[in-house]
Order: structure tokens, then sequence, then C-alpha cells
């Protein structure tokens, strides 16, 4: 069991970029951040379903529980495309796991990065579950399959060729989690803020444990988008 993980309040929130907030009234729209040259770089000919899906976040984002209103003027450069960046990481052809997905980061930024790939949005609350339903049918992915379920109970979806995650807990728990559901030789792809090499470190036992190797730290999105993106990137080895 892992209670931390029964109430999103009680997670790692150290790089959780979700953001709460208090509430705002008006038109999102309005505060929504305009959308940044190099989006259309980043997303290439997908950057119509980019857009629509960044406007419909900020419609209903908020209302929703999945950002919080001062997200809105940051939405693109640090959810979005802090997101899509990911992309060139994707497995041609992959099966790939987003664990904690909410909002559908990155997880359904993924899919419309990458319509070659299939992923398995991963998330145990029912409400962000409809909303993942809702947004791919609203976007017409046809490469995305939402499951409710916490990750440590979706065995179902096993093996994985890559998992992905952002904002859903420190490396040391969420390794235990995500590696059972790669196969072997497969890959963990987890976003993180500026204290990856501390939560790299604080995994070490979990590290050896679940077997990953090729371990790095790479920075995504560099020239692209205000910060660039950190991610935990390593192969795992075998089931432990
Ligand atoms: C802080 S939110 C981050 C959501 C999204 N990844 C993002 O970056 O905006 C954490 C999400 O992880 C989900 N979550 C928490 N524990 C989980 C678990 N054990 N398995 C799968 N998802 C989990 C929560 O329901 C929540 O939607």
């Amino acid at each position: 069991m892992h209670a931390a993980f029964g109430d999103d309040r009680r997670s790692d929130r150290a790089d959780d970029p979700s953001g709460a907030a208090p509430t705002t009234t008006g038109d999102p729209l309005k505060s929504l951040e305009v959308e940044p040259e190099s989006a259309a770089t980043i997303f290439g000919d997908r950057i119509e379903l980019g857009r629509r899906f960044t406007r419909d976040l900020a419609l209903h984002g908020e209302l929703l529980g999945l950002i919080g209103p001062l997200e809105l003027p940051r939405l693109w450069t640090r959810h979005v495309l802090n997101s899509a960046v990911l992309a060139p990481l994707i497995l041609p052809g992959a099966r790939v796991g987003d664990i904690g997905s909410g909002a559908g980061l990155p997880g359904l930024v993924l899919a419309i990065a990458r319509p070659d790939a299939h992923f398995v949005l991963i998330e145990p609350m029912e409400r962000r579950c409809e909303w993942l339903h809702a947004e791919a049918d609203r976007l017409g992915l046809d490469n995305v399959t939402v499951l409710r379920a916490r990750a440590e109970d979706a065995f179902s979806v096993a093996p994985l060729d890559q998992v992905t995650a952002r904002a859903v807990s420190a490396l040391r728990t969420l390794i235990p989690l995500a590696a059972p559901l790669v196969r072997r030789g497969g890959e963990l792809i987890v976003l993180k803020g500026a204290r990856v090499q501390d939560e790299v470190e604080a995994a070490r036992k979990q590290i050896a444990k679940y077997r990953l190797s090729a371990i790095e730290v790479v920075e995504l999105g560099r020239g692209l988008v205000p910060e660039a993106t950190r991610v935990f990137r390593a192969t795992v080895d075998a089931a432990s």
C-alpha cells in the first residue's frame, strides 16, 4: 500500500506545477498566455490540436480542479510546452503509460504530438478520468486509453515500452510504482524540477532494487521554452 498516494494533496508536491491558488472569476481566455512562437515548432503539423487542447484546458481546467487560476498566464510555457518537448523521446509506435495524467500532462499532450504511439493514461480520480476521456474524444485522438486506477494496481496494462510521469511523487516512491509496468529494456521518463539530482540521490536504493540503468538527467526544450524541462530517464533492465 502506498498511503501517501490516496490523496494527491498529500503526495510530494515539491515540483507540483499545478499551482493551487485562489479562484478567479471572468473569462479564463483573457488570462491565457499568448501562444509562444515556439509552439508551432514543437508541435509541428499537430499545432492545431495543441491549440485546441490548451484552449479547452484554459476554459475548463480551473473549474475541474486541474489547474490553478494563476497558471493561465503561463499555461503554454510551463505546462503544455513543458510536456510537449518530451515528444522526441517517445519511441516510434511505442505503448506508453502516463502515471497520474491529471489534466493530461504530459499524456494527452504527447498523444497529440505523437499520433504514431499509443498512450494509456493512468489516473485514479474519477473526475480527472472523465475530463481525459472527454478531451480525447473532443480532439478526435484514437491513440489514447484512459485507465481509472492507481499505478500500483495497473498491472493489466503491462508490459509498456515507456512510462512517463509529471508531478506525481518523488522518484523514490515513483520508481516502485512505475518500473513494474515497464517491459525489460523499456524506459522511465519522469519530468522533474530543479532538485532532480537530490531526488536521484535519495532514490539510490530503489534504482538498484528495480535494476534501472542508463540513468541520465536530460534537459529538453532549451531555446524553445523559457526554462528547459528536466527529465529523469532510465532503462528498466529487469523486473525485481
Ligand atoms: C499533482 S497532479 C499532476 C497531474 C499532471 N501529471 C500534471 O503534471 O499536471 C498528480 C496526479 O497524480 C495522480 N495520482 C496520485 N497517486 C497516483 C497513483 N498512485 N497512481 C496514479 N496516479 C496517481 C493524482 O490523482 C493526480 O491527478
